[in-house]
């Protein structure tokens, strides 16, 4: 029997005689196999002759049992050929969100070895496309992370997978807060291609802000990509930009991530400036992610209880706020996101250029909060405000897309306001539109691309200001985006996983 025959994956026309092997990139291995790269997978068939339990009058029949097994190139995690025999390692769905380390092994005759030798070196430029290979990753793990689980989902779920690809890998446990902004600011860039960091999104900040210490800061920012495994409660980044919050499918991702610039935020406040890479929130947002702690017991309920609260009392948080608008209109927003769904620009393209070569963090164009305001700031009232939030990335947990319009590196922050004063009933559906979609076309969300912005909180004694997930002063602030200044790991290279303004397949 032909491969074609049996083999619904293989064009017939390639596989008729031993030269045409090659045309289909099929392999033949062992005694009665062959591995096929095909369109997105490989295909494992394997015609295996055994006895079947299937009688005559003659007695036990010997038929073949064909296996089709079809691997996807992303899952392919390394192959190699040794001096007998082929081995494929991958991996392998073993539960809902769940993979492992599995591994195809097959004798491989002689004569066939230099092309065994050329069809590895096929498949591997089909499993990795334009992602690195091999990375080398500087891995960080919070103890703390994942209620103590950290380590253990480290050990069973990521090394494995990492180590099958042939990433070498460095893992150090931080010790006490801020150890990963250290830890950061003294890597030695030219060692490492990745930080991965086995924690919530607390990590990632602060190595991103360690980065941004270093004397090269721009150089290793853009050198250095930093990644999540996640192991924390929200996980925002892991959900951008791998879409997932499975360690095992994360640590997958990172092997086949491909290097994205992502835009950066510095935030001055006081005599302070630090990068911020998710989101900056005041109001309602703030209040009920920072202000709820105590009632952690009650889980992610504790957003829903803390939110109704605060809207039943219709609670407004006036502030003076200045902003560097510029895309103004939703129309105008979806436009610009639909031709970014296309643009394929060299990672290059997508990070401002550094014309004073020097390697330190970029100069603030608009200055600080302590600069006078920059005559491009437009007043935007904001007497009423309910909900200040700024955002980099579209998810800031699962099913709460409240960027839909955000882009990796498109140099633009995406701002929602929303009024504390709406009535209680759009205030609801707002927070229903959230995770049932449909949150940027309401009305009374205002929805606008910056670049810049101040604010300062007005007549309040006290409130809650969050910077990607950490409480800072309750004091005013600037921000101003740098676009493309950092560095991470996507599965396309320039969009978010979340579903965006426009549907990404039309
Ligand atoms: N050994 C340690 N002892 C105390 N604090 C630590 C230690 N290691 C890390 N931290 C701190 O823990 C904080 C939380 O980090 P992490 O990224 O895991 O979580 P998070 O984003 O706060 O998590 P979650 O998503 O669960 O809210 C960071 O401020 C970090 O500095």
């Amino acid at each position: 029997m032909s491969l074609a025959d049996s083999d619904p994956f293989v064009d017939p026309v390639d596989t008729v005689g031993d030269h045409d092997y090659r045309e289909a990139w099929t392999l033949p291995v062992g005694r009665s196999a062959s591995l096929t790269l095909a369109t997105d997978s490989l295909i494992v068939l394997d015609e295996d002759f055994t006895r079947r339990e299937t009688r005559n009058c003659c007695g036990l029949l010997p038929s073949k049992a064909k296996t089709t097994q079809a691997i996807p190139f992303f899952n392919i995690l390394w192959a190699e050929l040794s001096d007998f025999d082929i081995n494929v390692q991958y991996a392998k769905p073993t539960a809902k969100n769940v993979v492992r380390v599995a591994a195809v092994n097959y004798l491989v005759e002689k004569p066939q070895r230099s092309y065994a030798q050329s069809w590895v070196t096929k498949l591997l430029d089909r499993a990795y496309g334009e992602s690195q290979r091999k990375k080398r990753i500087k891995v960080l793990i919070n103890p703390f992370g994942g209620s103590g689980s950290a380590q253990k989902w480290y050990l069973r779920d990521i090394e494995p997978i990492f180590a099958a690809a042939r990433c070498e890998i460095d893992v150090e446990r931080t010790l006490y807060q801020g150890h990963a902004v250290e830890i950061a600011e003294n890597l030695d860039i030219e060692a490492y291609d990745v930080i991965a960091s086995c924690s919530g999104d607390g990590l990632p900040h602060e190595v991103f802000n360690g980065l941004g210490k270093k004397k090269d800061a721009t150089k290793a920012l853009s050198k250095v990509a930093v990644a999540q495994l996640p192991c924390g409660t929200g996980n925002a980044m892991s959900w951008n930009l791998n879409g997932t919050s499975s360690t095992s499918i994360a640590a997958l991702c990172i092997v086949k991530g491909i290097r994205t610039p992502l835009d950066l935020t510095s935030i001055t406040q006081g005599d302070r400036r630090t990068l911020s890479f998710l989101s900056q929130s005041l109001g309602i947002v703030a209040e009920v992610d920072l202000g709820t702690e105590h009632l952690r017991w009650m889980g992610s309920a504790r957003f829903t209880y803390g939110f109704l609260v605060r809207v039943l009392r219709k609670t407004v948080y006036p502030c003076d706020l200045w902003v560097k608008i510029d895309i103004p209109t939703k129309g105008a927003i979806r436009e610009h996101y639909r031709k970014e769904l296309t643009n394929q620009a060299p990672v290059k393209e997508r990070r401002d250029s550094n014309d004073t070569e020097d390697p330190a963090l970029p100069e603030l164009q608009y200055g600080s909060i302590a600069s006078p305001l920059p005559s491009t700031f437009t007043n935007i009232p904001s007497d009423n405000v309910g909900n200040f939030y700024a955002g980099n990335m579209a998810l800031m947990a699962p099913n709460a897309n409240f960027f839909p319009a955000t882009l990796p590196s498109d140099g633009h922050l995406d701002l929602i306001t929303v009024g504390g004063d709406i009535s209680r009933h759009s205030a609801i559906k707002c927070f229903l539109a959230v995770e049932n979609g449909g949150f940027f076309d309401l009305p009374q969300v205002n929805y606008r691309k910056i670049s810049g912005y101040r604010i300062i909180p007005r007549g309040q004694k006290g409130g809650y200001i969050s910077i990607d997930g950490e409480r800072v002063p309750f004091e005013g602030f600037q921000a101003e985006v740098h676009r493309g200044l950092g560095t991470v790991l996507s599965k396309t290279g320039h969009l978010y996983e979340a579903d965006g303004v426009v549907p990404k397949t039309g």
